[in-house]
């Protein structure tokens, strides 16, 4: 199977404290992988390390046959990977489709053409809009970003990574902080998004129904080591991992 990422050995310490240890970690080319594991496991300091965060103490992260251990964060962005925060992050005093609008603009490579045709212009309107659909926001377009509720600005933010046309989304916990009543509209544009077979789909998620539902392969990191990997059923079943999380988690309610 052929892999768009892979770490080797990737390692990552603060002093004393090792978060990331020796993990080797592989992503299948159009497949969906969940990262779960206990708090503090280490989820969010991988997804620094593989977007360009933070440099890693030790090992190597290879993206589509490229070394890019040592590559910035917008040169990741370049070659394909796309990642989302906990946090949001638009520019709240402009509208939905001009925060959309901005995302596709900043990857045209022809920004700063002399010729800027209003051809090319409403393309890329175009294009903003359809991202706006894909993200099911096309209704708010008009809004002012700053009067979205949380989880709309969440689905925003989608739409403005996928305007840069990753290859590998890597979204770390997109349901953080929204309400309940919001988490539902979050796992249809993400379904919508693994719907393209395109995509390939790194998710950090806490919500196990969602995690269960969307992904095909499961990575359980526990204290900065990776436990087990394998599809969601072998991975529910397995006894390490429910003694990582100390009973509660894998409870039948909450498959
Ligand atoms: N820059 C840093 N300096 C020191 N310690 C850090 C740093 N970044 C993360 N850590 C520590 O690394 C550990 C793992 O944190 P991380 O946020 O990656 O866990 P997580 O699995 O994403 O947790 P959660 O599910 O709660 O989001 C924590 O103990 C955290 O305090």
């Amino acid at each position: 199977m052929e892999h768009i990422l892979e770490t080797k050995q990737l390692s990552v310490s603060f002093g004393e404290h090792h978060v990331i240890q020796k993990v080797n970690f592989n992503v299948p080319k159009g497949k969906f992988i969940s990262i779960i594991g206990p708090n503090g496991a280490g989820k969010t300091t991988l997804f620094n390390l593989l977007s360009g965060q933070i440099p890693p103490t030790e090992g190597e992260i290879h993206f589509k046959n490229n070394n890019i251990t040592k590559l910035s964060i917008a040169e990741r962005t370049r070659l394909g990977m796309g990642r989302s925060f906990q946090q949001t992050n638009i520019f709240p005093e402009l509208t939905v489709l001009e925060n959309v609008r901005m995302a596709v603009q900043s990857t045209a490579k022809d920004l700063y053409s002399l010729f800027p045709m209003p051809a090319k212009l409403r393309a890329q309107q175009e294009e903003a809009k359809k991202l706006l659909e894909t993200v099911f926001l096309q209704d708010k377009s008009e809004f002012l970003a700053a009067n979205l509720a949380h989880g709309e600005k969440r689905k925003l933010e989608i739409a403005m990574l996928l305007a840069l046309k990753p290859e590998l989304l890597l979204l770390d916990e997109p349901t953080a902080g929204i309400s309940v009543e919001e988490v539902p509209a979050i796992l249809k544009v993400i379904e919508n998004i693994k719907s393209d077979d395109k995509n390939t789909i790194v998710l950090i998620e806490h919500k196990m129904e969602m995690v269960l539902h969307l992904s095909d392969y499961l990575v359980v990191l526990f204290n900065g080591e990776l436990l087990a990997e394998g599809e969601p059923e072998k991975i529910m079943d397995d006894e390490r991992v429910q003694s990582a999380y100390l009973g509660g988690f894998f409870h039948a309610d909450s498959k």
